[in-house]
């Protein structure tokens, strides 16, 4: 594989800026599909991570690439490495952003970075996301997201680790391809891994549809807003150290020291897939 990192790089600094109003019924589909009780109301704080509803990407169809995303190139780096993935994220909240009122997120290309994991070469790139509202700052976000080779077949999951801790909260996740397609409607997310099983199978050799990394993030926080409701989440970080699949019955736990709260999903097998830490304030 050629990789011009040099080249890459040049995206370094790229800034994107996009102003919106939080319409109320994208944050009211999420929370259907949460099954939530009720759903926020115009005026009303927006859960954290739901601004990942807002500020979507519409590329024309003729400048989407095969894996459904938008082509590379544009605001993203041109990784020639196919496989792309959201690796990890953290989040800062400052202030709950407000639904039903204008808003402006400011997204920053802030590394490129190759590495040399288990899996083969792994590309990370890095984007820094601030989210405003009245010229305050809400919310500061980092993401993370990482290309990988394309594979010659199927290929053994990262090891991962089993989940040692007991969980104080605990929740089943039961994926299947309605909450998938939902999930990618409600962000206009194209990438055929999370709908197209022969996609998700055939070209990039998964064992079936893969669970959307911001989702099971967004599960996690949702469980930890249950357990403890009306407790504001100040940061959180995430990591996804091994898929989850349509085919997977999913636990997500929780449990918490003090103010700090440790989170992941494990498998039936126990294994787990994502880690995050939350902090309440
Ligand atoms: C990424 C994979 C292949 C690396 O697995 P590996 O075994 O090759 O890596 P490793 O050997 O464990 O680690 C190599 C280096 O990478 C780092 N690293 C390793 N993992 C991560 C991570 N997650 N986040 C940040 N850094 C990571 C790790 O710390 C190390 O760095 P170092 O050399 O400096 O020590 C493996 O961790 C994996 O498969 N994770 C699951 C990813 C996943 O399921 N994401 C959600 C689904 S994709 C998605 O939602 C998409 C979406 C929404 O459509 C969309 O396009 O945005």
């Amino acid at each position: 594989m050629s990789m011009d990192l040099h080249h890459l790089r040049e995206w370094v600094g790229r800034e994107q800026v996009a102003e919106q109003t939080l319409e109320p019924f994208s944050a009211a589909a999420l929370s259907g599909l949460l099954d939530r009780a009720a759903p926020p109301a115009a005026g009303e704080a927006l859960p954290l991570p739901w601004h990942w509803l807002y500020f979507l990407e519409t590329p024309a169809r003729a400048a989407t690439g095969v894996d459904g995303h938008p082509q590379r190139g544009g605001f993203l780096p041109p990784v020639p490495l196919p496989r792309r993935m959201w690796a990890a994220g953290s989040l800062q909240c400052e202030t709950p952003l407000r639904l039903g009122a204008p808003a402006r997120k400011t997204s920053t290309v802030r590394s490129v970075d190759l590495k040399e994991g288990r899996s083969g070469p792994l590309v990370f790139v890095t984007v820094d996301h601030v989210l405003a509202q009245d010229g305050r700052v809400c919310i500061r976000e980092e993401q993370n997201i990482v290309y990988r080779e394309a594979p010659i077949g199927p290929a053994p999951l990262p090891a991962g680790e089993k989940a040692t801790r007991a969980a104080q909260w605990s929740a089943v996740l039961k994926p299947d391809p309605a909450l998938l397609f939902r999930f990618s409607a409600l962000t206009y997310n194209g990438h055929r891994i999370h709908y197209d099983r022969d996609y998700a199978v055939r070209e990039e050799f998964y064992p079936a549809l893969v669970v959307h990394g911001p989702l099971l993030a967004t599960a996690l926080l949702d469980l930890l807003e249950r357990a403890r409701p009306g407790a504001p989440v100040r940061a959180f970080s995430f990591r996804a150290l091994r898929p989850a699949f349509d085919t997977d019955t999913l636990q997500l736990c929780a449990a918490a020291e003090g103010d700090m709260v440790e989170l992941w999903t494990q498998d039936a097998q126990g294994q787990v897939g994502m880690v995050a830490r939350a902090t309440l304030g």
